[in-house]
């Protein structure tokens, strides 16, 4: 009898382990972050606990919805790639079914919190994400266009926004800078990956930008949006949103993110690429962290 209960609860811990890796929780984690920098970033003072609670809640359930479907639409794909193929679907431990049930109480749950707790235009602005990641980026841009991530990578910038909205109840200018920012980021932030995992891209037939323009056009792309990316992230200061805290901190974490993009353009090599990419989730992580610091200390 008691070995039929610790099977179960075995069982049980398996499948909540599965469901959780659908919503792919370190991406989630930044997303949420960077929504939670939003809504603090929204008014001097405190943000009510009620709409902290509840806006966290669900745009983090949105956003591993999101993950969940584009995880069901690209299972296929994921069985073919090594970084992704330990996956929950392509490993046969959650049938497609399971995963578009599950995606579709998360979603729906994560939106109707955020209907009801919080207010609907955060819930018509996070549906919005929603369709851009899922659908718009997943079934239409990643498989046609090497600029799939520029303009997909405009629904993982919206979390700041949703984290304004879930406050205001506007989209205000500040919110849009924070939006930029993502933006500015998104295409260094995946091409430094997408460089050394190009043969994976090729073999699975994805149009990413490595594989269909080569290294040396990458990599000046790469340039190219760390550039913008420096000038964006320093609007926070120049609109007067942001103090002296957040421009030396921006200053030394743009600097960092140049050098080594410098340095990949010069003389490219897998590993200073993967450090890249690794520096660019630090990157975004701190400098959202010295908008917050600032905000409340200067
Ligand atoms: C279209 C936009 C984006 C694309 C195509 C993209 C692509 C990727 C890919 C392919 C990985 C997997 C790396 C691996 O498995 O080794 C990854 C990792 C990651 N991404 Fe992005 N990303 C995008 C936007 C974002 C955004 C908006 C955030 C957060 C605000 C983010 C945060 C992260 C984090 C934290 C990781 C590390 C995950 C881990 O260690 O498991 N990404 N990204
Ligand atoms: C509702 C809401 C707030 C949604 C947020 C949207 C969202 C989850 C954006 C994250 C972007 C992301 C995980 C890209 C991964 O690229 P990929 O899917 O091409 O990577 P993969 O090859 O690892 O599947």
């Amino acid at each position: 009898m008691q070995s039929i209960w610790v099977t179960q609860l075995t069982l049980a811990k398996m499948s909540l382990r599965n469901f959780y890796a659908l919503c792919k929780p370190r991406v989630t984690s930044l997303i949420v972050f960077t929504a939670i920098i939003g809504m603090f970033m929204a008014t001097p003072g405190m943000v009510s606990l009620q709409i902290l609670l509840a806006a966290t809640v669900g745009i983090a359930f949105a956003s591993g919805a999101a993950a969940a479907f584009n995880c069901l639409i690209e299972n296929k794909i994921d069985a073919m790639m090594a970084r992704t193929r330990a996956r929950p679907i392509p490993t046969g431990q959650l049938s497609q079914m399971e995963t578009l049930l599950f995606a579709s109480v998360l979603g729906g749950l994560g939106l109707s919190i955020l209907y009801y707790w919080v207010n609907p235009l955060t819930m018509w602005l996070t549906l919005g994400t929603f369709v851009g990641y899922a659908v718009i980026y997943t079934v239409f841009l990643k498989p046609a266009t090497p600029m799939n991530i520029v303009i997909g990578g405009a629904s993982g910038a919206m979390p700041p926004i949703l984290g304004w909205a879930a406050v205001n109840n506007t989209v205000s200018p500040e919110a849009l800078v924070m939006f930029l920012i993502i933006f500015a980021w998104t295409p260094p932030h995946f091409w430094a990956l997408a460089l050394y995992r190009r043969e994976e891209y090729a073999k699975v037939g994805m149009p990413m930008l490595p594989v269909t323009h080569g290294e040396q056009f990458t990599l000046l792309h790469i340039l190219l949006y760390t550039v913008i990316l420096i000038v964006v992230s320093l609007m926070p200061y120049g609109l007067g949103m942001s103090g002296w805290l957040y421009l030396a901190s921006s200053v030394v974490l743009n600097a960092v993110f140049l050098y080594y993009v410098v340095s990949l353009y010069r003389r490219y090599s897998d590993e200073l690429a993967k450090t890249t990419f690794k520096y660019s989730i630090l990157y975004l992580s701190l400098i959202f962290a010295a908008l917050l610091l600032d905000h409340y200390l200067i």
